[in-house]
């Protein structure tokens, strides 16, 4: 079947519509049921098993594809060298603003990914744990930047990053919590020689940051075999951030450990005052000036529309 019949363009992307993109694998099974995509859907997120049908399924088909291709390619280069074969994790950044639902993207995969029988183990870590712990953030005055990449601990992401490539047989990272709204002390998540490792974070994808004191030019997204930004308009993130505030401000921050603890008695419209003022002062800036600006480095951008769903998918092809 011809996906696509546009006239040759210098574009190194191919852009498909939803229904275009999901007949791209229909002998592919769906390996997940109702209740997994249940289990795997993020806060205000309503994705459902006809979503992960019509854009995952395409999606780990086509992951799994490049995996294996991947893997021949590592063989010729172990041919050529004489050397064994290691098994080398393959890596994938998953890129985008806070609120516009990586983390439910980066989930699916890791489940779809894992029920190939060459990938059967995939881990998932996220860039947060990378976050400075709140003291450390307070101290360089940036408990205002959280998200930013100067709140990242990029030296230690890079390190981890580097170890899980080479190899390594346990590699661990810190772990952020989203309710106390820092680092956990004493947390690690471990990784232990995945056949996969999908990265999920904000900055995933920006480009190094050379300073006095580090003198290295890696890119996080120099380990990376493939990367997907999930994108959207930003005034429909704003809202699913309002929403997602206002979900929260119910449950998580009626919690005593909230960090949040002091808003779970606003009123609604309070509520929305506020979330839209910590979107406005700093996931909004973050989005347009270190984020976005990152999206077309992806190898695949999934546009999702005002419903959550998505409508575009554009791959990179060159
Ligand atoms: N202040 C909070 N208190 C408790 N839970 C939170 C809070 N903020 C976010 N969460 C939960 O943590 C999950 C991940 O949040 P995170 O901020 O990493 O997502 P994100 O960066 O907004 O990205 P995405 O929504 O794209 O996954 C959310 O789905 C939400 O349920
Ligand atoms: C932890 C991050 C940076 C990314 O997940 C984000 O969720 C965040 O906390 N941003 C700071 C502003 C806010 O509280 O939404």
């Amino acid at each position: 079947m011809r996906a696509h019949l546009a006239a040759p363009s210098s574009s190194p992307y191919v852009d498909l519509d939803r229904a275009v993109w999901s007949r791209l694998s229909e002998s592919t099974p769906l390996p997940l049921t109702d209740d997994d995509v249940a289990r795997l859907r993020g806060l205000g997120d309503p994705i459902d098993l006809a979503e992960v049908d019509a854009v995952y399924r395409p999606l780990s088909r086509l992951l799994n594809l490049y995996v294996t291709a991947t893997s021949g390619l590592h063989e010729a280069t172990s041919t050529f060298l004489r050397e064994e074969t290691g098994n080398t994790p393959y890596v994938i950044g998953v890129a985008g603003s806070v609120a516009v639902g990586k983390s439910t993207t980066a989930r699916v995969l890791r489940e779809m990914l894992a029920r190939w029988p060459e990938t059967p183990r995939v881990e998932l870590i996220t860039t947060d744990g990378f976050l400075y712990p709140n003291a450390e953030l307070a101290r360089r005055g940036l408990m205002d930047r959280k998200g930013f990449p100067e709140s990242y601990d990029r030296r230690a992401l890079i390190r981890f990053l580097s170890k899980v490539k080479a190899g390594h047989a346990e590699v661990r990272a810190p772990v952020y919590d989203h309710l106390t709204y820092d680092i956990v002390p004493g947390a690690e998540a471990v990784v232990r020689k995945p056949d996969v490792l999908v990265v999920e974070g904000l900055n995933v994808l920006q480009p190094a940051r050379p300073s006095a004191h580090d003198e290295s030019t890696v890119a996080v997204s120099d380990f990376f075999d493939f990367s997907i930004y999930v994108d959207a308009r930003t005034r429909n993130i704003r809202q699913w951030y309002v929403d997602r505030f206002l979900a929260l401000r119910r449950t998580a921050f009626a919690r005593p450990e909230s960090y949040f603890r002091r808003y779970a008695d606003l009123t609604d419209e309070q509520a929305v005052e506020r979330a839209k003022s910590i979107w406005d002062a700093i996931n909004a800036p973050n989005l347009e000036q270190n984020i976005l600006p990152t999206r077309g480095r992806a190898t695949l951008v999934l546009t999702k529309g005002s419903d959550h769903s998505v409508q575009r998918v554009r791959l990179r092809k060159l």
